[in-house]
């Protein structure tokens, strides 16, 4: 076993924590089992014997043909007791393995989810979420697979081996050296073809996560893609992955089902012979036919779970690579831990600044070089700029999503790293245009900032918002069901009842994403007056793309490139004559011409 393989089982081996005397208790029902079984063929054999005495003496004294009843009744009910004993094992070891299996699996589930929790957002900006999907369902059900399946069989199959070699040898050591010949061959035909489809495995496995990865695009983009009609290449791409998928899963079943056969073949060819000899062998007078009919299934216990062990290896291989991608995800680095002592702010006024801040996606490419902001308690800031300026940035960072590589991030003059990520974050309100329900009712959705709240004050926010009324008209008011994407209000809605979301909250400071253009005018008036209910104590920033709207702001951060280029009160920038007043001026040519166009 190379090291990472090795690595790799030992790290398996860690979810099995807590489950060792259940599976000491499956490893001896297992091999208790098996040796019960083991047993059988010999007493089949002296039955055979029985008989086979029985039939000599009525030809040789020309008397009616008799058994021994005591003798045969004996050797049924030993018989008898052996296959009731090694159901019984059998039933204990597969049962208690799949209770085994069950909390291993949900040890690993939870242990992902875990790290998922905890992984920065860098992760999740580089991963596929399909990818992940197949990680945390196909890839552990294969492991779950492997052991509900195979790990019994495993023990089984090595202890019938063993038994039946020991057993072959003491009947007759000759004819174990033909038996022996055939069971080797086939054994290292097994061996070969196993080593072989292990890489089939994982590039079946790595295709699979593909496969998910473009069905959820497909789905979760299923609007835009007939509304650009791009079906067609939607469904080429998804056909070239399938196609990958089909030929990786087809060579991995090939190696896995070729053996079988391969085995059967060269077994049969054993048989034969070892048939040959036994008949010499009777006829010479040194075996009974029962001890040849004993030996003959000792050698098919020996060489039939060569077969099984193929498929089992095959269900290990596969298992081995889902493990491989698992711990992938388990390896990532997690988020920077929070201090061990992380400062609390009991009354948070939510004054904030930014002190130096230089921050990068990659260290390779920094974007932001030298921010300096100060905001004081209840203002409300305006950040604007053209695309891709660095607003949405300046508000990752004030949450914590990424981290800065440099300066400081203060609220009320305490740096944000040294308080912990929640702490942090129940300072904060957001609303954005990217709203986010969960299939569930109105009033769960609105309580998600505060599921303690009493139906008041769920009310009372949705109020505040002006979401009220147009739940109301909905025939069950609050407890309306949404469906996942609440893909049963227009978007305009969905903004009122995520604004009533952070009203409920009741957060010092508040994080806004205008709406755009996804809205009309009026709704638009009416989200505006909820986001002045809102913002109303708060400090606010406000990431705005309708300059007209922020006129009264307290601060207007106007972005470029990652940097704040200017900054100041709406007068105080059109007076300064820059950036900010031509980007402000171009928009309202932009609205004038718009009106003489409609006019
Ligand atoms: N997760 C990310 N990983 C790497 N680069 C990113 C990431 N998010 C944004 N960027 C880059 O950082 C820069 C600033 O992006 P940001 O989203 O902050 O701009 P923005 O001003 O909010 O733009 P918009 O108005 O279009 O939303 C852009 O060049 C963008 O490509």
């Amino acid at each position: 076993m190379n090291n990472r393989k090795k690595g790799t089982v030992l790290r398996l081996i860690t979810y099995f924590k807590g489950l060792e005397l259940k599976m000491a208790a499956v490893i001896t029902s297992s091999i208790l089992s098996a040796a019960l079984f083991i047993a059988s063929p010999i007493f089949l054999g002296k039955a055979l014997d029985q008989l086979a005495e029985g039939i000599k003496s009525s030809l040789a004294n020309g008397t009616k043909f008799q058994v021994n009843w005591n003798t045969m009744g004996n050797i049924f009910a030993i018989l008898l007791t052996l296959y009731v004993l090694s159901f019984i094992t059998n039933y204990l070891a597969n049962y208690m393995m799949a209770a085994v299996t069950e909390t291993v699996t949900l040890n690993m589930r939870g242990a992902l989810m875990d790290k998922l929790n905890r992984l920065p957002l860098r992760f999740y900006d580089a991963t596929e979420r399909g990818d992940i999907l197949s990680r945390a369902t196909n890839d552990v059900e294969k492991v779950a697979d492997a052991l509900r399946e195979g790990f019994n069989r495993l023990i089984g199959c090595i202890i019938s081996i063993i038994g039946a070699v020991i057993m072959m040898l003491v009947i007759s050591p000759a004819l174990s050296v033909v038996a022996f010949l055939t069971i080797g061959t086939a054994t290292v035909l097994t061996i070969c073809i196993a080593s072989k489809s292990r890489r089939y495995f994982l590039k079946y496995q790595t295709s699979m996560g593909e496969l998910n990865a473009a069905v959820e695009e497909t789905f979760t983009g299923q609007l835009v893609i007939k509304a650009f009609n791009q079906e067609d290449a939607s469904l080429k791409k998804f056909r070239e992955i399938n196609q990958e998928l089909y030929k990786h899963s087809s060579s991995s079943q090939i190696a896995q089902f070729i053996v079988a056969p391969c085995v059967r073949l060269i077994n049969n060819f054993g048989y034969t012979i070892v048939a040959v000899l036994s008949v010499i062998a009777i006829i010479q007078g040194r075996m009974t036919i029962g001890i040849v009919q004993a030996f003959i299934q000792y050698s098919d216990k020996a060489s039939e779970p060569v077969i099984e062990l193929s498929q089992i290896i095959s269900s290990m291989q596969s298992a081995f690579a889902a493990s491989i991608r698992y711990f992938e995800i388990m390896d990532e680095l997690d988020e920077v831990p929070d201090h061990s002592s992380t400062e609390v702010l009991p009354e948070t006024k939510g004054d904030v600044s930014f002190e130096h801040v230089r921050f990068g996606y990659s260290d390779d490419h920094i974007l932001m070089k030298d921010i300096n902001i100060d905001v004081k308690t209840g203002d409300r800031i305006a950040i604007v700029g053209p695309t891709g300026a660095g607003k949405t940035t300046l508000v990752n960072l004030l949450m914590r999503f990424y981290e800065i590589q440099g300066g400081a991030i203060k609220i009320d003059g305490v740096d944000i790293k040294s308080m912990s990520r929640a702490e942090l974050r129940s300072k904060f309100g957001m609303v954005l245009q990217d709203t986010w329900l969960f299939g569930g009712s109105i009033r769960d959705n609105i309580a998600y900032s505060n599921f303690e709240a009493p139906d008041e004050a769920i009310i009372g926010a949705a109020k505040s918002a002006r979401a009220d009324h147009f739940i109301r008209t909905l025939p069950e008011g609050y407890q309306t069901l949404l469906t996942e994407d609440g893909s049963n209000v227009s978007q305009g809605q969905k903004q009122l009842l995520t604004i009533a979301r952070a009203i409920l909250a009741d957060p010092a400071i508040l994080i806004l994403d205008e709406a755009t253009s996804s809205v009309d005018t009026r709704t638009e008036a009416e989200i505006q007056k909820a986001m002045n209910n809102l913002m109303k104590g708060r400090t606010s920033f406000i990431i705005a793309h309708k300059l007209s709207t922020i006129r009264d702001a307290d601060l207007i951060l106007v972005m470029d490139h990652g940097t704040i280029i200017e900054q100041g009160t709406h007068e105080e920038l059109l007076k300064k004559q820059g950036f900010y007043e031509k980007l402000y001026n171009s928009q309202f040519a932009d609205a004038d011409s718009d009106g003489q166009q409609t006019a």
